[in-house]
């Protein structure tokens, strides 16, 4: 019996979601300083997105980050716009990219965070890694300079780079697709990899396949309106005539908004998640010391490798105790004979003193008793010679009587 069940309102169901719930979106631009990022991204979003210019003179490369909430009909979204302040400004190439690298990494490295808490809020967290990157290219109509290499290298793993040739107005046609050619021939040679529109669903492969063979795409930024006949367009005025942003024959501006917010953006935030978040969190993952098979090849459960790791820390922080443990007792071993050692010629010194004292005090005894003996012969001498004087003066007076 064939019925109704009803199941086929499902999309219905998360269409409704989706618009009470809103849409948010991360775009990274990189570029140099004045190359159109800003008027770019509000061309972009038909909106005038306030945005201050940036000198050519800082030290170093810094990131500007702004979150817009935008509505269009009854669709809300959060735009977050990452650029580049000072890029390409600087000698130093590692200077450059490193923030970006920096930048897109702390993103992953926050949802990581999320991830792994108990109590994990992702319904009000806000996801803030990037979802592209736009890469501006200078119009130089030549190649692309080293720091544009060193730069995606060193991000393409990371996040999905749409390349842009920025201000293609200012570079004629024939040059254009030359340019495209070498930038393209110069990012496969350098092992660059860039994102592709996808092709695995029917309704857009034909026209994701046809965008990708027209990558980078050429564009120009304006949010001035010209008149063209009746009509006002967006474009730059020139004197011979006027670009319209939106024209397919004069840039690839459509191309890149069609491609970017109306086709495939769901694919560039599943590609964030599926392909450069997964390849972060599995570097993490490793780094913290999980792995999904033991060394020979069984499955491990987290439990196992958690037990694992806990056991392998106890044992090293017991080795640890009993290597200080033992590097103290001989520390104090150490201590205890050189305190001995010092004792010991303490003593000695005490008892060669002790000798040097004794002796002195018997060498001054020695004195003393010959001094007093001294003293008593000489006593002896002067009683003797004092007598000897009575004698001899009482011998003169008798003398003296008898001569009278
Ligand atoms: N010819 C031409 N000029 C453009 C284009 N896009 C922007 N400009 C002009 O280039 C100048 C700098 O544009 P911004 O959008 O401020 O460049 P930016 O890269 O955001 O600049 P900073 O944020 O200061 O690095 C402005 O005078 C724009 O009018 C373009 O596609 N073609």
């Amino acid at each position: 019996m064939l019925g109704h069940f009803g199941f086929e309102c499902l999309p219905h169901q998360l269409v409704n979601r989706s618009i009470q719930q809103g849409f948010s979106f991360n775009i990274l631009c990189v570029g140099e300083t004045g190359i159109g990022k800003s008027t770019l991204i509000d061309t972009l979003f038909n909106a005038n997105l306030k945005d201050t210019k940036s000198s050519h003179f800082y030290s170093n490369v810094g990131l500007k980050i702004q979150t817009y909430d935008l509505q269009e009909s009854n669709v809300q979204l959060k735009l977050t716009v990452v650029k580049t302040v000072g890029y390409g400004d600087q000698i130093n190439k590692e200077g450059s990219y490193q923030p970006v690298v920096d930048y897109v990494d702390a993103q992953f490295e926050a949802y990581f965070q999320e991830e792994l808490k108990i109590k994990r809020s992702f319904i009000d967290y806000h996801d803030s890694r990037i979802h592209v990157c736009l890469y501006f290219i200078s119009p130089t109509g030549h190649s692309l300079k080293s720091l544009d290499l060193l730069t995606m290298k060193n991000i393409d793993s990371k996040v999905n780079i749409v390349p842009l040739i920025a201000k293609a107005d200012t570079i004629s046609k024939n040059d254009l697709q030359k340019f495209k050619c070498k930038i393209m021939s110069e990012l496969v040679s350098n092992g660059i990899q860039i994102y592709q529109f996808p092709i695995d669903d029917k309704t857009t492969a034909q026209m994701n396949s046809s965008m990708n063979g027209q990558l980078p795409f050429a564009v120009v930024g304006s949010m001035d309106e010209v008149k063209v006949g009746k009509r006002m367009v967006r474009g730059r005025q020139y004197p011979w005539g006027v670009l319209q942003v939106e024209n397919e024959n004069h840039c690839d501006f459509v191309k890149l908004r069609d491609m970017l917010l109306c086709i495939n953006m769901e694919d560039l935030k599943e590609q964030t998640h599926v392909q450069h978040y997964e390849r972060y969190r599995c570097y993490k993952l490793k780094k913290m010391g999980f792995t999904d098979v033991s060394p020979d090849n069984k499955p491990l459960s987290f439990q196992e490798i958690y037990e694992t790791k806990r056991q392998k820390f106890y044992d090293q922080c017991q080795r640890e105790e009993e290597e200080l443990k033992q590097k103290f007792m001989q520390r104090v071993k150490e201590k205890e004979t050189t305190f001995k050692e010092s004792e010991k010629q303490l003593q000695e010194k005490f008892e060669h003193l002790k000798r040097v004292q004794q002796e002195e005090t018997m060498k001054l005894e020695e004195e003393r008793r010959q001094l007093e003996e001294e003293i008593i012969d000489f006593y002896k001498m002067k009683a003797v010679s004092e007598t000897l004087q009575t004698q001899v003066c009482a011998n003169i007076k008798k003398e003296k009587e008898r001569k009278k």
